[in-house]
């Protein structure tokens, strides 16, 4: 028989206070995700009358769904012990219970480009411990719990409590989450890679190589054809990566708002990095383990470089020395099947 998300908490959390606090704190941001698949279901686009259009903290555009999904977040994370909260809608970190043992940053709906087109969004979760005067200044490797739920085909939520990664799909019949399959590690080879190669002029020439180098195929240094996603959608490609391998690229670029990278770092690269790292995988910031490091902000973006280790480690080599890669010859190394 399948095991629930309930079982596993209730496992999970024992007689240990904290560990109760984290189950608790889980299996309420469950029932909003639950709640937020329902307002995605029956009403992506918001109520009919014009709503002003505003924009976060980072300077990207709000839509309905982003101020829902916070609102229902925000009221779930009241029911649980968290001391404070900070979400990317949010200019600022909303205090909660004094004296709670717990951090939750989150990102309340992830992939909004995808709202109107019908492809997987999400939601993006990460807990810390409140102890302390910064608890989002901590490096992610701090992180108690982390998890990510993809509104798809399926509703499917990955979580790691910190031993393994663990997946579930939401059962209506069963009302609530019952587990899909223990996650088998990330393969740690792949042939798959996932960026936005629109901002190829604006990369710097290592990153370009890299990609370069996939493109070639059988024809180039790899010796051996790649294929290539995007899908826009944070947790959708997590949950590609997991199922099937893959490497997925956000690096810094010269635009000016994505010189230190796309993606925040608190709430959308640290929980996937955790659990990436809990599956097998390895997560860094283009060439250190993203979770040793922790944000210098609230919203600080990061470069951020996730999925089949040896390719992780291989970007890494790419960005620290191309020259130094084994099957780079110099005929290969300014080749570009984008420029002459
Ligand atoms: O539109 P781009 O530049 O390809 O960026 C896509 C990335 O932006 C994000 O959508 C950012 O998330 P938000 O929708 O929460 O702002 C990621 O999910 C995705 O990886
Ligand atoms: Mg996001
Ligand atoms: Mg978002």
């Amino acid at each position: 028989m399948r095991s629930s998300l309930e079982a596993h908490l209730r496992a999970f959390a024992g007689e240990d206070p904290l560990r109760n606090d984290i189950a608790e704190a889980v299996r309420q941001l469950g029932v909003a995700a639950i709640k937020l698949r329902g307002v995605i279901m029956e009403e992506p686009a918001g109520p009919p009358a014009p709503t002003p259009s505003a924009t976060n903290a980072a300077g990207d555009i709000q839509t309905w769904l982003d101020i829902e999904a916070d609102r229902i977040f925000t009221a779930a994370a009241w029911q649980a012990n968290i001391a404070i909260m900070a979400s990317e809608e949010r200019a600022e970190p909303l205090p909660m219970h004094p004296g709670g043992t717990l951090a939750l940053a989150i990102d309340p709906l992830d992939g909004s480009s995808n709202i109107e087109t019908n492809a997987s969004i999400g939601s993006i979760f990460s807990l810390l411990p409140a102890a302390g005067q910064a608890p989002f200044a901590q490096p992610g490797r701090n992180q108690l719990a982390a998890g990510t739920i993809v509104y798809g085909p399926r509703c499917q939520m990955i979580l790691t409590l910190g031993r393994g990664t663990l997946v579930f799909t939401y059962s209506p019949s069963f009302g609530g989450f019952v587990e899909e399959q223990h996650a088998a590690p990330i393969p740690e080879k792949t042939s798959e890679f996932a960026i936005n190669a629109s901002n190829y002029r604006h990369w710097d020439e290592e990153v370009r190589l890299y990609v370069d180098d996939c493109l070639a195929g059988a024809d180039g240094p790899r010796g051996r054809e790649f294929n290539m996603r995007w899908t826009a959608s944070l947790v959708a490609e997590l949950s590609r990566i997991l199922t099937r391998g893959g490497v997925f690229l956000y690096p810094a670029d010269a635009r000016r708002p994505y010189r230190e990278g796309r993606l925040r770092q608190l709430y959308e690269a640290n929980p996937v990095a955790f659990i990436v790292e809990q599956a097998g995988g390895a997560a860094t910031d283009g060439i250190r383990p993203l979770l040793d490091t922790a944000p210098a902000t609230l919203h600080q973006r990061t470069p951020f470089v996730f999925g089949s280790a040896h390719e992780v480690q291989r970007v890494a080599r790419y960005l620290t020395d191309p020259s130094a890669i084994g099957e780079r010859s110099p005929l290969f190394g300014r080749r570009s099947l984008f420029r002459a």
